[in-house]
Parts: C-alpha cells; sequence; structure tokens
C-alpha cells in the first residue's frame, strides 16, 4: 500500500516512522510519503491561509497550494488515483469497519486541515478525479488533522497481511467483529499488590474460561456501552431469526 500524507507540518507524522509502522514500512509492505504543504506555496511567507468569505473567526487553508500538491504527487492523468482521506470533526465515524474497508485500498492519500478548516472546493475538486471521504475520528476538535492520521494510519496499517506478527491477535480484540469489549486480561505473577488473578484462568478449564471471558465481555460492555450491547444483542436475535 502507498500512503501520501499533505501537512503543513511533516515533522508530525515522523511517528510513521517508528514501531509498527515503521517496520512495515521498512519491508515494503507500506510506501509513506510525506509531503509539506508550504512546497507548493509561491509567497516569500509561503502563506497557506487566510480569511472565510462569509466572516468568522480564524483562517480557512488556499485551495491553491492543495490543488498544486495533489496535480504534483497524483497527477490526473496518472495510471491511477488515491482514495483521499480527510480528517475533520464533520465527518463519517471512523471505525474498525471503515478501518477494514482503507486496509484493502492500494494507494491512500491523507490531507491534513488545520485553522477552521481546508476550502470546500479541495475536496470537491478532488472528487472529480478521485474517491474522497471526510472521516471523523471522535466529536471533539484537535487543531489539525495530523493526530487524526496517525490514528487511522496505525488501525489501518496493522490490518495489512504480513505487519501483524500474530493475526491471531486481531481476531479476538475489541471492536474486531463480535460486537463486545474485549475480557480483561492477566499474566504472571498469580498474584500481586493483593490482587490476585481470577481462579478460573488458572483452572486451565478451557470451557469454563471461556464461558467466564464472554461474562466478562458482556459485563463490561452493559457496563461502558450499552449502545454496543444493544446493536450485540439484535445482531444475536438476527442470527436465530436467519437460523430457524
Ligand atoms: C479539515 O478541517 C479541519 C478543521 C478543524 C480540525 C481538523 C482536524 O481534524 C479534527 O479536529 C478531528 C478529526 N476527527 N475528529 C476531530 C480538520
Amino acid at each position: 500500500m502507498r500512503l501520501d500524507v499533505f501537512s503543513i507540518f511533516p515533522e508530525y507524522l515522523a511517528a510513521l516512522d517508528v514501531s509498527l509502522v515503521g517496520k512495515a514500512a521498512k519491508s515494503g509492505l507500506l510506501d509513506v510519503r510525506v509531503h509539506d504543504l508550504r512546497d507548493w506555496t509561491h509567497d516569500r511567507h509561503r502563506t497557506v491561509d487566510d480569511t472565510p468569505y462569509g466572516g468568522g473567526a480564524g483562517m480557512v487553508m488556499k485551495p491553491e497550494p492543495w490543488g498544486e500538491a495533489f496535480d504534483s504527487v497524483m497527477p490526473g492523468d496518472g495510471p491511477s488515483q488515491p482514495r483521499l482521506i480527510v480528517p475533520t470533526p464533520a465527518g463519517r465515524p471512523f471505525s474498525q469497519d471503515l478501518a477494514y474497508e482503507l486496509a484493502a485500498e492500494p494507494w491512500l492519500a491523507f490531507a491534513c486541515g488545520r485553522y477552521e478548516g481546508i476550502d470546500g472546493r479541495v475536496a470537491a475538486h478532488a472528487a472529480e478525479r478521485m474517491q474522497v471521504t471526510e472521516v471523523s475520528i471522535g466529536d471533539y476538535v484537535l487543531n489539525g488533522g495530523e493526530v487524526a492520521v496517525l490514528v487511522m494510519v496505525e488501525a489501518i496499517a496493522r490490518l495489512l497481511p504480513g505487519v501483524i506478527g500474530n493475526p491471531e491477535s486481531l481476531a479476538e480484540e475489541s471492536h474486531s467483529g463480535h460486537g463486545l469489549l474485549e475480557y480483561p486480561v492477566y499474566t504472571k505473577p498469580p498474584a500481586w499488590r493483593g490482587h490476585e488473578v481470577p481462579e478460573v484462568l488458572l483452572s486451565g478449564n478451557h470451557k469454563l474460561i471461556a464461558e467466564w471471558r464472554h461474562e466478562e465481555s458482556v459485563r463490561r460492555t452493559a457496563e461502558r456501552r450499552p449502545d454496543l450491547l444493544a446493536a450485540w444483542g439484535s445482531s444475536l436475535a438476527a442470527e436465530d431469526d436467519a437460523a430457524s
């Protein structure tokens, strides 16, 4: 997979060279290219923003640098086009499902917005030749899209075959499809500062362990994410209906 990231703070994306994503990049599974948007400005101050039409506080990112950057890095007459992802509070919620969807793409490009956002014509013009998806990683406002890109790239990269050492661990974890939150996990020592590991986990009885883990998943999901529990319950009912 090829990944292009456009930002006025390219150094923010240095984290992509570290650990999992860094390893995937070195092993050729990921081709990560970070671009400084200011390389496509032409004035002495390398200006990327201006005041918003219609008034209001803050600044808006000008369209010209984005247009020139996209033309230069992913030319419209090129053999293929990337899928463009724009992190924004106004976007489609990022999820494990969307991470899987994006992990199937051969080429992703991320546009990191700052200030009050990017001129709306940038996405509209890009959509003339590539799929554009505005994505939110949560209902809060960041100063820029860079952190959101780090979140999404990590969630996506770990799904690529060969990136995760142990693919089985993908199947069991929270939000990996069965709809409940993950059960608590423990390792040695069996007792630690007056806290014991739940007895059942030391029993070797795999049926009891599986039951305990399921009950813990349901309990935690009910406690922390009643919305997920409701969805899980109705998906069970749907399965029963389908089976009957
Ligand atoms: C593109 O326009 C903007 C405007 C303002 C901030 C940002 C950065 O993204 C976020 O703040 C965000 C993404 N998911 N949840 C929050 C982008």
